[in-house]
Order: structure tokens, then C-alpha cells, then sequence
């Protein structure tokens, strides 16, 4: 909304903002071939954008959060900068597989020449953005943090990182903006196409995580949960202290603060594979099982790492009876409430370790795909013992 007009004659003029679908899943890139600028600046209304576009990009599978094949790039970035922290120090994070500039490396290292014909490189968050400005939108503050490329201090490019990762880099990168920009209207593409204000106004878009602090409205002392494909933990910080572990991201709302979230990659899709298993592929089935079974599991527990985790760096399903010995299987009801109590247990104690206060008035907001299943957040709740609210 904007106001219009003098003190006397208020008035309330309404913008359509194309802000509400921005989250996108962060980490991801898209390869611009040389030339495409023009056509995203003239796209023709009578096409769909898999035609318009489909000559305009030089890698055709863009690489995801979910690729970890970039050790040996990340070895490099981190030897290159000093060692783990301080590439920590300044990006707010040590260097990780899908983290954009260790997944750039490996573009430029095994396809140098569909690198060297590209002339922009956004993220998914930035590359939708573009789709509605039929321009090259800058990357957002938030989700820039999300590359080891980005001084999260500064809030530039770190050269010496981009000079790690791939030549030419900071030109195919463009600039870098806070979160909340207005990047300007809607290009006529979608005025004509699809009947889109003129005045419509397109905010930067940004990654899924940063997304949902902006819309959960957390404030300092909450935590998000987020269930989705990814397990995410995270909340606001204003002074931020990057370890080994966990990410710095800046802040989506206020670009002078901070947000501190922790990854973990086996989450709905691991939960789906238990269920599966255990509870006839149904989510009713698993939400009875996790009714009739009781907290703490008569002392039963389990980790399940289906591929390799995040937080921790270990994959493997590893049961514990409760002698705390190791056995090799559970009977289906005590693998479900295993698996769902030890995801908990694992995101109370990482955030622990990071100094993160779990306190009496800390409110626990949960979004994402699996926070529509009370039984599971009913256990989260139990976890993390506090006040739950679900959001979305
Ligand atoms: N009733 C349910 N109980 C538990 N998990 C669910 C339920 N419904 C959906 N999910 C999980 O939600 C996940 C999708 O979450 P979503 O937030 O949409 O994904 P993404 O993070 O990729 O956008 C699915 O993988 C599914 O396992
Ligand atoms: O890698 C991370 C966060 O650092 C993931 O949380 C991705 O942002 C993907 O999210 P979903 O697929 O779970 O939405």
C-alpha cells in the first residue's frame, strides 16, 4: 500500500505486489548464455517462457542444494582464503558442497566452455525475479549469504573467494541488494501475457529460509522450524559469532542484522522412507503409531542418515536399545517415534551447541510440508518444550 496525496486528502492507493510467492529453495544457479539479456528484455507475448527462453541458457541442468559432489572446490576455496574459519569469518559459513561458489568451481572446472559462454549466473531466487522484470535482477543480501562468496560484513563480493572459485566471476554475479528492494514494474511480458498491473512493483526475491523468518514475523529470542524437503533451524541474531557448524545469513528484514539457521538434509524425504517402511506409506498410519507410542520411547533410539547429513557430516541408520546397545533393527511402531524424537533431539542439542537459548518465553514457530501433521509437531513440542505455533 502507498499513500497518496496531502495530509488533509489521504488517500489509499493499492499496489499489487508480486512479493508473496518469492521463497524459492536457496543455493541453487542458473547459467545465462551470452546474448539472453536481450531476449529476457524482449520477450514476446505470444510465447510461453520455455520457448522464449530456450536458447538462453548454457548449462541446461542447473545444480541444487541437494548436490554435495563439490569437496574438492570447497577444500580449495577454504585453503585459499586462510582455512575454514576464516572463510566462516567473513562469508558466515565454512565452506559447503552446495553452497553456490564451491558449486560454480565445479562448473567452470568441468565445462569451462559452456562457462565461458555465460554471461550471467543467478540464483533461483534472483533467476525468478528476472522472469518478472524481463531484466537480470541483482541476488538478494540474504541469499547471497548462501554462496561463501558474499562478505556478509562488508556486504560485497570477497574477491579473494570469487578469485578462488572461477575467473570473470564478480561480472557474471552483478550486484548484490538488500532483501527488501523494489527492483522495479513488471515487464510488459506479463502486463500483455497475463494481465499483470502495469504498476506493478517486484521486491528482490530470496531464498526459502530467509523467506519464511520475513513472513513467520520471528522475533529476537524465537525459533523457526522449517519441515520441508530440508529440515532447517533458524532464528534472528544481531551479533553474529560463524562456526564450523551452522550458517550466517544476513537478514532478510533488517540488513544490519542477522540470521543464524542450521541444515539438515535428511528430513520429510527420510521421515517419507519410515513411513513407507513402517506405516503402510500412510501419513495416518505414522501420526496413530507416534499416538500410541510413549515419549522417550522406553528408551529406545535412533539416527537416520539416509544420505549424507549436513549437521552432522554422517550418513548411516544407527539404533540404540535401551541398554544403549547397538541393534540392527526396531519393531516398526518404536522405529517411527525413534526417528522422529532423535531429528528433534539432534536439532535441540546442534542449536544448543551454537549457543542458541532455548528459553521459557522463546516461542518455536514450525512451517513447511510436514508442519501440517500435529502428531509431529506435538513431538517437536516435546523436544523442544516450549510453546509451538504453527504458521503456515
Ligand atoms: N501429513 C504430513 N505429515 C508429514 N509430512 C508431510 C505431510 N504432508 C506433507 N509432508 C511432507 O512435506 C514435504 C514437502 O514439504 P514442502 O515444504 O512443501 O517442501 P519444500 O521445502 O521442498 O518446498 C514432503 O516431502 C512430505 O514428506
Ligand atoms: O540448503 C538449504 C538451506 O541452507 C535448504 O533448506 C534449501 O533451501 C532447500 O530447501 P527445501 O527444498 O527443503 O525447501
Amino acid at each position: 500500500m502507498k499513500r497518496v496525496g496531502g495530509k488533509r486528502k489521504q488517500k489509499w492507493k493499492t499496489y499489487t505486489y508480486a512479493y508473496r510467492h518469492t521463497a524459492v529453495t536457496q543455493h541453487g544457479s542458473v547459467y545465462w548464455r551470452t546474448a539472453s539479456r536481450e531476449v529476457l528484455n524482449h520477450l514476446p507475448a505470444e510465447q510461453p517462457l520455455h520457448i522464449a527462453l530456450q536458447t538462453c541458457f548454457s548449462i541446461s541442468d542447473s545444480p541444487i542444494w541437494m548436490d554435495s559432489s563439490t569437496r574438492a572446490e570447497c577444500h580449495h576455496l577454504e585453503k585459499s582464503i586462510g582455512g575454514a574459519q576464516v572463510l566462516a569469518n567473513i562469508t558466515g559459513s565454512r565452506a559447503y558442497e552446495r553452497f553456490t561458489g564451491n558449486q560454480i568451481a565445479k562448473v567452470y572446472k568441468q565445462k569451462p566452455k559452456e562457462y565461458s559462454q555465460c554471461e550471467r549466473i543467478s540464483l533461483v531466487s534472483s533467476f525468478a525475479a528476472s522472469l518478472f522484470i524481463g531484466d537480470y535482477a541483482p541476488i538478494d543480501y540474504s541469499d547471497g549469504s548462501g554462496m561463501n562468496l558474499l562478505d556478509i560484513h562488508k556486504k560485497t563480493w570477497d574477491e579473494t573467494c570469487l578469485n578462488a572459485c572461477a575467473p570473470g566471476l564478480k561480472e557474471k554475479l552483478g550486484s548484490v541488494v538488500p532483501s527488501s528492494s523494489v527492483l522495479g514494474n513488471v515487464s510488459s511480458y506479463h502486463v500483455q501475457r497475463y494481465g499483470f498491473s502495469p504498476h506493478c512493483s517486484v521486491v528482490a526475491f530470496t531464498g526459502d529460509n530467509p523467506a519464511s523468518l520475513a513472513g513467520m514475523r520471528l522475533e529476537e529470542g524465537d525459533i523457526a522450524v522449517s519441515l520441508g524437503t530440508s529440515d532447517t533451524l533458524f532464528l534472528w541474531i544481531k551479533d553474529p559469532t560463524p562456526a564450523l557448524e551452522g550458517h550466517i545469513f544476513i537478514n532478510p528484514v533488517h540488513f544490519e542484522d542477522y540470521m543464524a539457521l542450521l541444515c539438515f538434509k535428511n528430513g520429510s524425504l527420510m521421515r517419507e522412507k519410515i513411513r513407507d517402511n513402517c506405516s503402510s506409506a500412510s501419513w495416518e498410519e505414522f501420526s496413530n503409531i507416534l499416538r500410541s507410542t510413549p515419549p522417550g520411547n522406553n528408551g529406545h533410539i535412533g539416527f537416520f542418515f539416509d544420505v549424507m547429513e549436513i549437521t552432522p557430516q554422517v550418513v548411516g541408520i544407527h539404533r540404540f536399545n535401551a541398554k544403549n546397545q547397538k541393534v540392527s533393527e526396531f519393531p516398526q511402531d518404536v522405529e517411527v517415534r525413534a526417528l522422529i524424537e532423535g531429528q528433534f533431539m539432534a536439532k535441540r542439542i546442534y542449536a544448543e551447541r551454537l549457543g542458541y537459548k532455548i528459553l521459557p518465553q522463546t516461542k518455536i514457530l514450525a512451517t513447511g510440508g510436514a508442519s501440517c501433521n500435529q502428531d509431529i509437531l506435538q513431538d517437536l513440542h516435546c523436544n523442544l518444550q516450549h510453546q509451538l505455533l504453527q504458521t503456515l
